[in-house]
């Protein structure tokens, strides 16, 4: 509710200054609660304590780690500024573009717990809140620190509450997908995921990028898929869900974008018509077990409810699922 919340400041992990929804307690302290979005948005710090523990703790006990407590209105941890900021952007987001109020839609508290670990290079959604490390100061800084980052954990949310693809083979890269695809959405100025936290030292690069994803490469296929001939069929990965999911990113790219790719020729539609086409499809048609043929058939259904069957937006889908060769 819009009156509890008060105005914090502080610096996130990018040292930019932020304002956020804070409140003031019996205590007279501030705490990173913000009421004026949904039930809340809360953000706590795990102490360090390890990833698979904390996890075990937040799954059966409800356990988030320790409130972070100010005794005036300034907050001096850039992981939790960030986190709590970055929550609160997609949360606006979901809610502005398509009038989703948190990620079940019932305007669940999001929640999140920063320090998790101790050089933890990795973020994720846990079925019940958000999980940030900060990562060893090589390969990652504090992951809350990219917007894009938290949008693709969030994104996790609202799949496992809608079409609850399941997390392996091609309805896991689908999962993936819809995460990168959203998180890119979030921070619109790339097509590129991570790059704001990702290997500090180096300059320009990210952990995945949309645009053109056989410009990257991992350490199991090499460059990562952009054709669904080249797609990985093995065991690691869950079945290479990180890395096909390049595979549907790149569809939604050109959807977005357009380009010519493998001699096919897509026209692009913009981001506005791509982030409605696929949160359709994400949360009318997809389903537990979607493949990537019936991704193609529900970016298909769901263009052509919102803009019509003979429309420029069907024909962008059909032509990128041609250009990366799913039928
Ligand atoms: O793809 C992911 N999770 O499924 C990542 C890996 C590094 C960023 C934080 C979590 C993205
Ligand atoms: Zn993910």
């Amino acid at each position: 509710n819009e009156i509890d919340s008060v105005t914090g400041f502080g610096e996130g992990v990018l040292g930019n200054k932020e304002m956020f929804g804070i409140e003031k307690g019996e205590d007279g302290n501030y705490f990173l609660f913000d009421g004026s979005r949904g039930d809340g948005i809360h953000t706590f710090h795990a102490q360090h304590t390890g990833p698979f523990i904390f996890n075990l703790l937040s799954q059966l006990l409800g356990y988030t780690g320790e409130e972070i407590t100010s005794d005036h209105k300034f907050f001096s941890d850039p992981a939790a500024v960030s986190a709590q900021v970055n929550a609160a952007e997609v949360y606006d987001y979901y809610q502005d573009t398509f009038g989703r109020d948190s990620y079940d839609d019932q305007g669940a508290k999001l929640i999140s717990s920063v320090h998790i670990g101790t050089g933890w290079n990795n973020a994720a959604w846990n079925g019940k809140q958000m999980m940030y490390g900060d990562g060893d100061g090589e390969v990652f800084m504090s992951l809350s620190g990219a917007k894009d980052v938290i949008g693709h954990e969030l994104t996790h949310a609202i799949t496992d509450v809608t079409a609850g693809l399941v997390y392996e083979n091609e309805s896991g890269a689908l999962n993936e997908s819809i995460s990168d695809i959203f998180g890119a959405m979030v921070d619109r100025e790339d097509w590129k995921l991570g790059e704001d936290v990702y290997t500090p030292g180096v300059e320009g690069d990210a952990l995945r990028t949309l645009k053109d994803p056989a410009s990257y490469t991992n350490a199991l296929t090499g460059p990562y898929p952009d054709h669904y001939s080249k797609r990985y069929t093995g065991e690691e990965d869950n079945g290479g869900v990180h890395i096909n999911s390049s595979i549907n990113n790149k569809a939604a790219y050109l959807i977005s974008e357009g380009g010519t790719h493998y001699d096919v020729k897509v026209e692009g539609v913009g981001r506005k018509a791509t982030e409605q086409i696929y949160y359709r499809a994400l949360t009318k048609y997809l389903t537990a077990t979607s493949d990537f043929s019936m991704m193609r058939q529900a970016a298909v259904k769901a263009a052509t409810d919102i803009y019509g069957a003979s429309s420029a937006e069907v024909e962008a889908v059909n032509d990128a699922y041609n250009a990366v060769g799913v039928e």
